[in-house]
């Protein structure tokens, strides 16, 4: 694994960063072998990434016709509910790009729960990824060519909160979650460690100052970090970059 860090000044800086790299591992991933794979992050730091990525000079550097768009995570909510991730991505990048809709493969949270939504996703990963063989020659596991990540200001990742049993999830690809303190409690689906962990490039894009000495922490290796803060756990066999504002 190499780790990078880079600080920006705004997030329009952070956001053409990202978009350069986002068109830079499309475009070597379509060499590798013919299809971009990337896991997008919910929340609020990616929103002007995707808004950029619809625009030139990045636009036309994308292969849409041969990207595959995945989710990291996602909250158990309706398809076009404001706090849904899909929804977010959707409006912000995916209506504006020629993506096919087959290449689309939402979290589907339509179904009765979130346990069956994170098996159905589960199910959809090992069929979609299988085909394209982006399978890590070890374990089977499947590689992403991308997975973008944000981090909360408790140190969560995708939605592996601190404390949650999901955290030491080492067989399932996709669990579903309870989200801590909150009332009425919201539950989530999220892809899992050994997932997250098989990226080829993961990226995590940061923003808020409250959450710098965490990012600090978890650049140290410090122990504590890696026990309370499940964002120090993502070690991808691949790259690991943050990018922080
Ligand atoms: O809950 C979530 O938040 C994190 C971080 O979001 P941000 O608003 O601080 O950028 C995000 O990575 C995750 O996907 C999302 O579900």
């Amino acid at each position: 694994m190499t780790t990078n860090a880079q600080q920006f000044q705004t997030l329009q800086a952070l956001s053409t960063a990202a978009a350069e790299l986002f068109c830079r591992v499309a475009q070597q991933s379509l060499k590798e072998h013919a299809h971009f794979t990337v896991a997008l992050s919910g929340g609020s730091t990616p929103r002007l990434l995707y808004e950029y990525l619809c625009q030139e000079p990045y636009l036309s550097r994308i292969p849409w016709s041969k990207t595959h768009i995945f989710w990291g995570d996602e909250r158990y909510v309706p398809s076009d509910h404001p706090d849904s991730n899909f929804a977010m991505a959707s409006q912000a990048l995916i209506q504006h790009v020629p993506l096919p809709v087959e290449h689309i493969h939402r979290i589907p949270t339509e179904l009765a729960s979130p346990e069956q939504t994170a098996e159905v996703y589960e199910t959809t990963l090992r069929k979609c990824l299988s085909v394209f063989d982006h399978r890590s020659q070890q374990n089977n596991l499947p590689v992403f060519d991308l997975i973008l990540l944000g981090m909360g200001p408790d140190g969560h990742t995708a939605s592996l909160f601190p404390e949650s049993p999901v955290l030491e999830e080492h067989t399932r690809w996709v669990a579903a979650t309870p989200v801590p303190n909150l009332n009425p409690p919201v539950r989530r689906i999220t892809l899992t460690y050994p997932v997250l962990n098989a990226g080829k490039t993961v990226l995590f894009l940061v923003s808020g100052k409250q959450k710098q000495a965490i990012v600090q922490q978890i650049l140290n290796h410090s122990q504590e970090a890696r026990q309370q803060y499940p964002a120090a756990r993502i070690n991808p066999s691949g790259n690991l970059l943050w990018m922080l504002v």
